[in-house]
C-alpha cells in the first residue's frame, strides 16, 4: 500500500476547525507525521529495540494511542517468538479501522482496541508505549494516567514516552518552534501549511517540558528517568520500575 500525501492544510481555510484524528487524518497519517516530526522513524525503531530488552515472556506490552500501530509494528518484529500480547489502544474509529485492515496478513495477533486510554485496565505490562499520545490529553488527567501506568507494570518494566515539548526559556522556545517549522519546509509543506495546522493543534496538543514530564514520572513512583532521544521541541524518555 501506498501512503497518501498530506495536503489537508494546503488550501486557505476561512475559518480552521480543532485538529481531530478522523478519516481524514488517518487516511494520510504516515505521512503526515514523518514530515512533521523529527525523528519518528527513529523513535519508532528504537521503540523495538527496547521492548526487545525489556518485554517479559507472559506479560503485555501496550501502545497506548496507537494510531495505525506503527510501534506495534516495530515491538512485533523483536517480540514474535516471545509468549507476549501486544495490546494497541486507539480511541479514534478512523485509526482503528485502518489498523485492523493492516493487522489482516500480519504474522503476529495484536488486540487492537478502540477506547480511551484513560477507561482500560493496565495490567501485567512489562513495557508501556507513549508515543507522542500523552500531550492530547487533558493535562489534569495526566498524572492519573501515568499512576495507572506505573501500577500495571510489572518490576523491571518499561515506559517508553515520546512528546513534542515545550521549553521554559523564551529565547529556547522561539528556537525550537523555528527549527522545528523549517524542518518541515524542508519536508515539503508551505507556510501556509504550517500555519494552518498550527491553529488547528491550539489548545488539542498541549506540550509540557522535560522537567514537568521527569517530575510526573517520578511522582507516579518510577525510579530511573532518562531522556534517550530528542531534537528541536520533539523527545523520549525512557522510565523503569525498578
Ligand atoms: N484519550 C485517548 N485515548 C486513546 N487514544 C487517544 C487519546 N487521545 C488521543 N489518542 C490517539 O493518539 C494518537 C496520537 S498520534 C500517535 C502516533 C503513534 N503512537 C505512532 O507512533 O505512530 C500522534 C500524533 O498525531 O502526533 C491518535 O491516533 C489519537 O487518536
Ligand atoms: O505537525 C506538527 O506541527 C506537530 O506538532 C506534530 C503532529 C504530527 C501529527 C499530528 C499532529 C501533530
Amino acid at each position: 500500500m501506498t501512503d497518501s500525501r498530506d495536503n489537508i492544510y494546503a488550501t486557505p481555510r476561512e475559518a480552521i476547525d480543532r485538529f481531530a484524528f478522523d478519516d481524514r487524518v488517518a487516511a494520510v497519517f504516515p505521512d503526515m507525521i514523518q514530515r512533521s516530526v523529527p525523528g519518528y522513524s527513529t523513535i519508532v525503531a528504537m521503540t523495538g529495540v527496547m521492548a526487545d530488552r525489556y518485554a517479559k515472556a507472559g506479560t503485555r506490552c501496550y501502545d497506548l494511542g496507537c494510531s495505525l500501530g506503527a510501534s506495534s509494528f516495530s515491538m512485533a518484529q523483536y517480540l514474535g517468538d516471545r509468549n507476549c500480547t501486544i495490546v494497541a489502544v486507539d480511541n479514534s474509529e478512523a485509526m482503528l479501522t485502518r489498523l485492523t485492515e493492516r493487522l489482516q496478513d500480519f504474522p503476529v495477533t495484536v488486540d487492537a482496541v478502540c477506547a480511551d486510554i484513560r477507561d482500560i485496565a493496565i495490567e501485567n505490562a512489562s513495557v508501556v508505549v507513549l508515543n507522542f499520545t500523552l500531550q492530547f490529553l487533558e493535562p489534569e488527567t495526566r498524572d492519573t494516567l501515568l499512576d495507572a501506568i506505573y501500577q500495571g507494570m510489572v518490576p523491571g518494566g518499561v515506559l517508553i514516552l515520546s512528546e513534542k515539548i515545550r521549553f521554559a526559556d523564551d529565547h529556547l522556545q522561539e528556537l525550537n518552534t523555528d527549527l522545528h517549522h523549517a524542518f518541515k519546509k524542508s519536508n515539503g509543506y508551505s507556510d501556509l501549511e504550517i500555519a494552518q495546522k498550527r491553529s488547528a493543534l491550539e489548545n488539542v496538543l498541549q506540550p509540557e517540558t522535560i522537567d514537568t514530564h521527569e517530575q510526573r514520572l517520578a511522582r507516579a513512583g518510577f525510579s530511573s528517568v532518562d531522556v534517550w532521544f530528542q531534537c528541536f521541541n520533539f523527545a523520549s524518555l525512557v522510565a523503569i520500575k525498578s
